[in-house]
């Protein structure tokens, strides 16, 4: 079990986030939810502790995932190097995640040689060398176009079954967070805090965003269309 408290995160003087607690079970997947610019970043990185200031907060005793919304390859490295640098030795392992992403031909290759959505394969490959604990995702698809980052999240989706990968989505794609998480947590506009939870497992039918609108004005209103 994982449990997340950040009591009051501020840049310069200003609160970010205040009072949220996260308990995530194993194997499970939450999607933090929440407008633009109100801390979710912030909150995932404070989890990753990368984060100098709150380093009491992060995740310790577990490995750790992190696709980010840019790539973060190294140029100068080749795929399997960018892959390998964060699993050294990991060769079998890496050449299997290559293979099952459609990567194996690519192996060699320079970054900027690969298009948006294979490097995105690629970020996706070397969150999982290590079989993450809990893996965390930040918007990872929102610089692709749709059918893109469909076929990325399928992809994701097949090795999230696979390894039963707990995850943490951070979304502003409501569409998103009711396809892939057991969980929704609704984050208010800066200052981030849990407004609403929504538990999808114990509904008998997972809600539509129009449902949602409808029966949550008060929370959504505002930054989900
Ligand atoms: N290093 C920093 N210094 C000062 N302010 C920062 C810093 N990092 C983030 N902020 C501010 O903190 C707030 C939260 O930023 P954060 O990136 O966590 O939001 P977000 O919810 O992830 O946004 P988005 O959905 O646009 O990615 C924003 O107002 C941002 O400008």
């Amino acid at each position: 079990m994982f449990n997340v408290v950040v009591k009051n995160k501020q840049f310069q003087n200003i609160t970010v986030i205040a009072d949220v607690a996260l308990t995530i079970q194993p194997g499970e997947r939450i999607a933090l939810i929440g407008p633009s610019g109100c801390g979710k970043t912030t909150l995932l990185n404070i989890i990753a502790g990368l984060d100098e200031e709150y380093q009491h907060a992060r995740i310790t005793n577990k490995k750790l995932g992190y696709i980010f919304q840019e790539n973060r390859l190294l140029p100068w490295l080749t795929i399997q190097e960018n892959i390998l640098l964060v699993a050294p030795g990991q060769i079998e392992v890496c050449s299997a995640l290559l293979k099952q992403l459609g990567l194996e031909n690519v192996a060699h290759f320079y970054p900027e040689q690969l298009s948006g959505g294979m490097q995105k394969r690629v970020s996706i490959a070397r969150a999982f060398i290590n079989e993450p604990d809990l893996l965390l995702l930040d918007e990872p698809f929102v610089s692709l176009d749709e059918p893109t980052a469909d076929g990325c999240r399928r992809e994701l989706n097949d090795l999230v079954r696979l390894h039963q990968t707990t995850v943490l989505l951070v979304t502003h794609d409501i569409e998103e967070a009711l396809t892939f998480a057991d969980k929704i947590y609704f984050l208010s506009p800066k200052p981030a805090t849990i407004i609403h939870t929504l538990n999808l497992r114990e509904m008998h039918q997972r809600p539509t965003k129009q449902c949602l609108l409808k029966e949550y004005p008060h929370i959504l209103a505002g930054y989900i269309t």
